[in-house]
């Protein structure tokens, strides 16, 4: 392994300023020779500056990923720090049986399916109703994993929305809620509390300013609250009718964990075959991933391309880039998909990484983003690998010259990346603006574009609960695919606890309590805030 990695820093090296139009000069057949095609998807990982060597090199890479891949879906205990098996597939391939601990969990899981089918169900027609009538809005409050999953997809799916409002509650800060239920009716409203642990304490204190304003509007509050989670005797003491309760198991990590009861909000808003058909999507990508030869695998493609632009040329984040507006919530999702799972820095032995771990990853959907940042990605000192995903198709064909427009755009942006604009292009330019000498140089390079700059382009037919599935659990693999190549466990999270435990430590400080142990700044902080306070 070790061998391949000083093998692919050397082809690098060896690369040099090799273009990558240079990639397609050569190989007349590259745009098809590097693409991945699969289940109706086309990753085109042509423009970037991987050659056939490179390729055939992080193929190698790949080795350790068919044994791992197995033993996550047959159930053993992979998230080793947390002794944890890592099943989420589970919750969207709903035949067979995955036998653990010498149990088959499939049972209990298609109960719990089958449970939301039909409480969505009836959410939705009125036979589940508020005291004040047939339920409008739906309040979904959570954060991280048991908030970003759902926002997104609900969001993502809003042509397929044909059931009450959803509306999603995250933060800690009073604004998000009472921003959410204003001109919202408690009597009409269901509030879903989704957290796994169930107590987390942004989601508990939202939970419970929800409870207040419930119980200010209706009889009984509780009545119309539900929860998901994996802490039956906590939802329990919050006085949630046990038929309302939605369980999982602690093999569903959070952020893997939309699959399930935690998908509840968005099963109301597009419905219960809908959501099924976002389960078949991502099954279909399963049973690709667990089949495919490395070479023909979208996950592991995916992921080898990450590796090759972080781990291998050093560039040190990732732009996803939707050209699909309805997406715009994907990048925060992929955030915590990739960054809470890969952002590690010793691997599953507790040795320290040889390795960076994995890239900061960011975006906005465009073509907003090419009036924002893209000036630092087509000129900036860093390069940005980007990655674009495009729908063929979109959902107003009364509005089909917007979508051409904005393929237009996204085409357009991967070509002038790998292009660029030379010296002696942006010297005509300014010599037909009649420009001469010192002044003409001077304006011509700052129209200079390096080019040569990578990107991937990820083509789907259209966005549809079943494409979103697949998308979703592509991208769940490629996580997984690169935490295998790079010896990390990608299913815990330690790094988010700090955090936690201290800002439990603070608020007496900023109460004015006694509260020992706090470094200079933060306490001369609190004192101010105090101050600003009182
Ligand atoms: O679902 P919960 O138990 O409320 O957890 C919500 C989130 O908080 C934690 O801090 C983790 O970082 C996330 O992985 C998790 O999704």
């Amino acid at each position: 392994m070790t061998d391949i990695w000083t093998r692919l820093t050397e082809h690098r090296k060896a690369q040099g300023a090799l273009r990558i139009e240079a990639l397609f000069q050569a190989d007349p057949d590259r745009a098809a020779g590097f693409s991945t095609s699969a289940e109706g998807l086309v990753f085109d990982w042509s423009k970037t500056g991987i050659d056939a060597k490179a390729r055939d090199l992080l193929l190698e890479l790949a080795a350790p990923v068919t044994a791992r891949r197995e033993a996550m879906f047959t159930g053993e205990r992979i998230n080793e720090t947390e002794d944890r098996a890592v099943l989420h597939t589970a919750l969207r391939n709903l035949e067979g049986s995955v036998i653990l601990d010498g149990e088959d969990v499939m049972p209990e899981v298609r109960r719990t399916h089958e449970r939301m089918r039909a409480f969505a169900t009836q959410v939705r027609d009125g036979s589940f109703a508020g005291q004040g009538g047939r339920i409008t809005d739906v309040v979904n409050i959570g954060i991280g994993g048991s908030d970003l999953g759902p926002a997104m997809a609900a969001r993502a799916l809003a042509p397929f929305h044909d059931g009450p409002r959803v509306h999603f509650v995250s933060n800690v800060d009073g604004a998000d809620i009472a921003d959410t239920l204003k001109g919202l009716d408690p009597a009409t409203t269901l509030v879903v509390v989704a957290s796994k642990t169930f107590t987390t304490i942004e989601t508990m204190t939202n939970a419970r300013t929800a409870l207040d304003w419930m119980a200010a509007g209706v009889a009984d509050p509780a009545a119309q609250f539900a929860a998901l989670s994996s802490a039956a005797e906590r939802t329990a003491e919050w006085g949630i009718e046990p038929n309302r309760v939605f369980g999982f198991e602690d093999w569903v990590g959070g952020r893997y964990s939309m699959w399930g009861p935690i998908g509840l909000s968005l099963m109301i808003a597009i419905g219960p075959d809908d959501f099924d058909r976002f389960l078949a999507g991502g099954a279909a990508m399963d049973r690709h991933f667990r089949s495919a030869k490395p070479a023909e695998n979208l996950p592991v493609i995916l992921a080898l391309v990450g590796i090759w632009h972080h781990q291998v040329c050093g560039y040190a984040t990732r732009a996803v880039l939707p050209y699909d507006n309805r997406l715009a919530r994907l990048p925060a999702y992929l955030q915590q998909l990739e960054m809470e799972s890969n952002g590690k820095r010793v691997a599953m032995d507790g040795s320290d990484l040889s390795l960076p771990s994995g890239p900061v990853v960011w975006g906005e959907p465009g073509t907003n983003g090419q009036h924002a940042f893209y000036q630092l990605i087509h000129q900036g000192t860093a390069v940005v690998p980007c990655e674009f995903i495009i729908a063929a198709r979109g959902h107003e064909p009364e509005l089909a010259h917007h979508h051409l427009l904005l393929i237009a755009n996204c085409l357009a942006q991967s070509e002038a990346l790998m292009r660029g604009r030379s010296l002696d292009e942006a010297r005509a330019l300014m010599q037909a603006k009649g420009l001469t000498g010192a002044e003409l140089d001077r304006q011509a390079r700052h129209r200079v574009f390096p080019g040569n700059r990578p990107s991937t382009t990820l083509l789907i037919p259209q966005l549809t609960p079943y494409t979103l599935g697949q998308i979703v659990a592509l991208y769940e693999h490629r996580v997984f695919v690169e935490g295998v190549i790079l010896g990390i466990n990608s299913f815990d999270q330690w790094g988010v606890e700090l955090g936690k435990e201290l800002a439990l430590k603070v608020a007496p400080l900023l109460e004015g309590k006694p509260a020992p142990g706090h470094d200079p700044s933060t306490r001369h902080l609190a004192a101010l805030i105090r101050d600003a306070r009182a």
